[in-house]
């Protein structure tokens, strides 16, 4: 059993944005989870490819890549051209072509999907599915626990995940309905032992060990 865990600094204060990623890589964390929001899906915010590629390089932590954009289409390359992973949402009008694009790039593609928003009937079975549980460029607000079933509608998907105010007790909760990947900021930059934060999803309580 594996869990993916996406790393994301979105509401870490710019000024301190590089420490706290140093901190984060030194605890063990494998991915980066950069978020980039142009506004018209909730607050605008987040970081630039350039940016995120830069952190990735120093700290030698992968990275996948939330693209929070009505139209992602002009970023992708600048974002598969670093991360192993790129997201993006289901209701950007463009999410198929992004999608199509990331695969021929030869990185991972996936769909976040919005409160209020359903799953797709026809969601091309091998993509990531990242059902948000807080609205996008909210974080840290209520999490949405509604919204954990339609990590049941996914289960076949190579990776289904949640991401928003994600701790460990609602991380495990997602991984009871199949997730094998979340995303937290809030409640991993808040942490003082971070690596304890980490290993709190090795141990399954049933003599079961994940892998991280
Ligand atoms: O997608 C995001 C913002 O839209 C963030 O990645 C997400 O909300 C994680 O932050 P937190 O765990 O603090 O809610």
């Amino acid at each position: 059993m594996t869990l993916r865990i996406g790393g994301s600094l979105w509401s870490v204060p710019p000024k301190h944005v590089r420490s706290e990623a140093v901190r984060l890589a030194e605890a063990g964390l494998q991915v980066w989870h950069w978020d980039r929001a142009d506004g018209t899906m909730g607050p605008a915010g987040g970081f630039t490819a350039d940016f995120a590629h830069d952190i990735a390089q120093a700290t030698g932590v992968r990275s996948e890549a939330h693209l929070m954009l009505a139209d992602p289409r002009s970023e992708l390359d600048a974002w598969t051209a670093f991360c192993e992973l790129v997201v993006v949402h289901i209701e950007s009008p463009h999410w198929r072509e992004s999608i199509e694009r990331i695969a021929l790039s030869g990185a991972r593609g996936g769909v976040a999907i919005s409160p209020g928003s359903a799953l797709p009937a026809d969601l091309p079975h091998d993509i990531a599915v990242l059902v948000m549980t807080v609205a996008p460029g909210n974080a840290g607000t209520s999490f949405l626990e509604d919204r954990l079933s339609l990590l049941d509608g996914v289960v076949g998907h190579p990776l289904r995940g949640i991401d928003g105010s994600v701790n460990h007790r609602r991380g495990q909760a997602a991984r009871a309905h199949s997730a094998n990947w979340i995303v937290s900021g809030t409640a991993l930059t808040s942490a003082e032992d971070p690596r304890a934060w980490l290993a709190s999803f090795v141990e399954n309580g049933d003599g079961t060990r994940t892998t991280l």
